[in-house]
Formats: structure tokens, sequence, C-alpha cells
């Protein structure tokens, strides 16, 4: 028996029990640098504890659909965001449990994701190489990541595609 996700667009309403969409839709909240620039203000919250908060960079192997879900996990010290460094679709799996059926989403290339503290989550999953994102999270003496192996995987299809070829790899590196 396979257990299938089929992923949905990104938007800010469905993502909101799992963390914060950042995107420049609407009007921006400000102007500034000569009316040259739109900002967006404060649009996620860092959750950081009493740890400090860190800029890394991952550059992350791209996958194919179908997408095989091994694996999901969660930082239970703070909150995790990813900003893509080019204009590339990427994949979100998040769900509220490890036990509960995951979602799926699929960004528009120009959205990022700010992961609350806790939420459980797949892996950094770019869909076009190269996988640059900026990741802005905790940095702090403890692990900061609890892991849930699935005992039966999960496959993400793509959009409207039943899955046919085998899948890919999953959450795990080669
Ligand atoms: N482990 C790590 O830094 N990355 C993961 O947390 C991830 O969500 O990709
Ligand atoms: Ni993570």
């Amino acid at each position: 028996m396979t257990r299938i996700i089929t992923p949905e667009p990104l938007t800010a309403h469905a993502f909101a029990p799992f963390g914060d969409v950042l995107d420049a839709t609407g009007t921006p909240d400000k102007m500034i640098n000569q009316g040259l620039c739109g900002r967006f203000h404060d649009r996620a919250q860092i959750d950081v504890g009493d740890a400090r908060t860190g800029i890394s960079i991952f550059h992350a192997q791209a996958r194919s659909f179908p997408y095989t879900l091994d694996l999901v996990e969660r930082h239970p010290d703070g909150s995790q965001a990813f900003l893509p460094m080019t204009q590339h679709p990427f994949l979100v799996i998040v769900t509220t449990a490890p036990d509960a059926p995951p979602r799926a989403f699929i960004t528009n290339g120009a959205q990022g994701i700010n992961l609350h503290r806790g939420t459980w989550h797949g892996v950094l999953t770019p869909l076009h190489a190269p996988g640059l994102f900026a990741v802005v999270d905790r940095i702090g003496p403890t692990p900061n990541l609890e892991e849930h192996i699935f005992a039966l995987p999960w496959v993400v299809t793509a959009p409207g595609i039943s899955p046919t070829a085998p899948a890919t790899g999953g959450g795990r590196a080669p």
C-alpha cells in the first residue's frame, strides 16, 4: 500500500499552523530608498529562545517527483527559515505529528518559509539545481533536532501526476 501526498500551492493561510510565508505579494508596508523599494516589513517571527540567531547557506541536492518522504524532523528549541537564493520553486512538507498525514506545498519561486519552533517537517527539498538557500535558525549548544523515520514512507507526487517511475531519494542524504 503506497501512501500518497499530492502537493498544493503554498499560501500563507494554509501554512499558518506550521509557520510563516515570506513573499512580496500585495502592497508593501513601506516604500523606502527614494520610492524604489517596497519593504514588506516584519513578515516572520524568529524564535531562538535564549540562544543566538545565525544565518547559514545550504546547498542542497535537487530532488524530483515522485519523491519519497521517509523522515520528518523538528527543532524543539527554535524556528527555521528557508530563503531561496534562486527563483526556483521548492517542495515544503509539514505535518502536525509524525502519525498525521503530512501536507506538501510547492512554492511559487518567490516565496520563503519560516517554520515555527517544533513544526515537524521534511528536510530542505529543492526541485531545481542549484538548491541554494539562506537559512536563519538557532545557533546553540543543544542538538535542537528530533527525527522520526516512517515505517512506511510517503510518496509525494507531482501535482496531478500519479507515481509511476521509481521514487527518488527521500529526506536522507545519499
Ligand atoms: N539539519 C539541518 O540543518 N537541516 C534540516 O533542519 C532541514 O530542515 O533541512
Ligand atoms: Ni529542519
